[in-house]
């Protein structure tokens, strides 16, 4: 296991995690890394974004978090690696590949039809005035995009645009449906179009253009 820098910051690959460019030589897609209860770690730490959003501590309590926050970091700085073989973003069993950083969401539909996800905003991901912040909606259509546009070429896509239309308030907490599918794929540009409802209601729309990497490409 690669150890941690002094800094915590991330971890560079090395070659026992062999890469060309974006490509991974290996796709190490688990659903064992971190162990059975790595799904209930990440739920907890999403737990914690929504109770440190909203919380105003004494400074008593400020100073009681801080120590403990602390040696929480402390325990994870040892348990660093990089990010090809990290669990977060590669455990497709647990939503969003158990990436923390990205809304959960759960696929039921993954094809050549595109793809479609329930998604949750959580309360960290407040905008305002109890919605989802806009630049949070963006991430869950990138993601789930480049996960359309991947199916499509077949391999891994980057965004080159991403035109994301706010048409309603997309609200916190509720399982919202959103689809991404590839409108028209021209060689390596993948032409990708979504929707993001609340039941009916439509909150977001999505046009984006992925570029499929050539090999090496970084
Ligand atoms: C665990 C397993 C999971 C598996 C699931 C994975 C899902 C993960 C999902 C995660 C998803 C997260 C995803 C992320 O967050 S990716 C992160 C955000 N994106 C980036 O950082 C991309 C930065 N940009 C680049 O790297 C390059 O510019 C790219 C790669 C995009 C293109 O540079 P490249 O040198 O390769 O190609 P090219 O320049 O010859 O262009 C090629 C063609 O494209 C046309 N073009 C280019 N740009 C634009 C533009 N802006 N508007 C209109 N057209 C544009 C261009 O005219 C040309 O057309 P044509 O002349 O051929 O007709």
């Amino acid at each position: 296991m690669t150890s941690s820098p002094e800094s915590g910051w991330a971890v560079p690959a090395d070659a026992d995690s062999p890469h060309e460019g974006g490509f991974r030589a290996r796709m190490d897609i688990t659903t064992d890394r971190g162990g059975p209860r790595y799904g209930e770690f990440s739920e907890e730490i999403r737990r914690l974004m929504d109770l440190a959003r909203y919380a105003c501590p004494t400074p008593e309590i400020t100073d009681e978090l801080i120590d403990q926050v602390r040696a929480l970091n402390k325990r994870l700085e040892d348990v660093q690696i990089d990010e090809w073989r990290s669990p977060a973003g590669t455990r497709i069993d647990l939503p969003a590949r158990g990436n923390i950083t990205l809304p959960p969401y759960e696929i039921s539909e993954g094809g050549p039809d595109g793809v479609v996800a329930s998604v949750t905003f959580r309360p960290f991901h407040l905008g305002g005035n109890d919605a989802a912040h806009g630049g949070h909606v963006a991430v869950a259509f990138d993601d789930l995009g480049g996960m359309a546009s991947a199916l499509a070429v077949q391999g891994i896509t980057r965004t080159a645009y991403l035109t994301v239309s706010y048409r309603s308030l997309t609200p916190l907490r509720t399982p919202l449906r959103m689809h991404t599918w590839v409108e028209n794929l021209d060689g390596r540009k993948a032409f990708v179009k979504g929707t993001l409802h609340d039941g009916d209601r439509l909150c977001a729309d999505l046009d984006a253009l992925f570029i499929a990497l050539k090999p090496g490409q970084p």
